[in-house]
């Protein structure tokens, strides 16, 4: 591919209009083509003066508008099956969001709809693979220096939550991110899950069970601990610790310049996932840019977001029922050559 890759961006809102802002001034080799959404202002705004990018409604309308190659979906989870079934029926790839789709079965028919293509088309927006700090500790743990990782504990927290947020969402929206790096970092699936439930803060909406204490187990036998809490009002914070055989290893403590003065000492702690992720989501986008150009689909797939959503809808019976829930993934189906 000679020009710029022309992609249709669906949805403008938080996620949306910053793919937006980063297809059009950050990553090289791209311009924003057609952008979607129901809300035609927030459509316009979000495209701002953007040379030759057409404003949709409609989906289907910005997946057919002139000079689109290629799509990047940051609607709802509800609208991602949608979206990217209507991607594959007209042969482009696609960058989606988390979680790829709500529930384990919408995810399975994305994954088989794929599969019929017989090629790849889709990856996943689980950017913390591209994250410095993550893909720091992935090399650490498959160089294998450390030994075998027993444990890793996570922390997740959000200033506050946007007012849909449901308590099973705390699993099935926030924590999808650390199934999906649990599962990349150990490179193993999680076989199992149990979600305790703290008494709510005070600061939490009205029937939000939030904070959570989410445990998985995995298929090696490690465990992974993740603290979600997404109305701590005081910062986002992300961290994981890997406790292995002969050592640890800990990202996500620190962020910025420490600035020292009389007696004390202040850090600055981002308020939300565009300040702290924003080299990770510079460089998912940029890699998928590329890797696109050269005609290759990369990153996180379909399976990626398949298993997540398995993993995230046993968490949230975990979370009503109280119990252990064992993780049931189907076969795999292979990509096949199309008939
Ligand atoms: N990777 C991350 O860290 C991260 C961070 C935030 C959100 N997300 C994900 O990004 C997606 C969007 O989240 P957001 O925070 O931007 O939500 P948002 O509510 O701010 O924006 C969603 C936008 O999509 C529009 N929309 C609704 N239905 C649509 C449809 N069928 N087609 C096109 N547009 C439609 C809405 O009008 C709205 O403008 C979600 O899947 C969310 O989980 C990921
Ligand atoms: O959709 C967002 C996003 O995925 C963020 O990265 C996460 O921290 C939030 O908890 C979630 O609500």
């Amino acid at each position: 591919m000679s020009g710029l890759l022309g992609v249709a961006v669906m949805g403008a809102g938080h996620m949306g209009a910053d793919h937006i802002r980063r297809l059009d001034r950050v990553v090289s080799g791209a311009r924003v083509a057609a952008v979607a959404d129901p809300d035609a202002e927030r459509a316009k705004e979000a495209v701002g003066g953007i040379d030759g990018a057409t404003v949709h409604t409609d989906v289907e309308a910005a997946l057919d508008a002139p000079g689109v190659e290629a799509v990047l979906i940051a609607s709802p989870g509800e609208a991602h099956e949608e979206a990217l079934l209507a991607a594959f029926a007209r042969g482009l790839p696609v960058l989606c969001e988390k979680p790829m789709a709500p529930d384990s079965a919408g995810a399975l028919r994305v994954v088989e709809a794929e599969a019929r293509l017989g090629r790849r088309l889709a990856q996943i927006g689980f950017m913390r693979r591209y994250d410095a700090e993550y893909r720091q500790l992935k090399s650490l743990l498959d160089g294998g220096r450390l030994g075998r990782p027993l444990m890793l504990h996570c922390v997740h927290r959000n200033v506050s939550s946007p007012p849909h947020f449901t308590s099973a969402m705390l699993v099935t929206s926030s924590v999808s991110h650390e199934i999906d790096a649990a599962r990349w970092l150990l490179g193993q699936e999680l076989s199992a899950v149990t979600v305790l439930r703290p008494r709510p803060s005070a600061s939490a909406p009205r029937g939000l069970l939030d904070p959570q204490l989410v445990l998985f187990e995995t298929e090696g036998g490690a465990v992974v601990d993740v603290e979600i809490f997404v109305n701590c009002g005081f910062g986002y914070e992300v961290r994981c610790e890997a406790v292995c055989e002969a050592g640890s290893a800990r990202i996500g403590e620190t962020r910025g310049m420490l600035v020292t003065g009389a007696g004390s000492a202040r850090q600055e702690v981002p308020q939300d996932y565009l300040v702290r992720f924003s080299d990770a989501y510079d460089r998912e986008v940029r890699a998928w840019v590329d890797a696109t150009r050269r005609g290759r689909v990369t990153g996180p797939d379909a399976w990626d977001g398949y298993a997540a959503a398995t993993v995230a809808e046993a968490g949230a019976r975990a979370l009503e029922t109280g119990v252990r829930t064992p993780v049931e993934l189907a076969p795999r189906p292979p990509l096949r050559d199309p008939a």
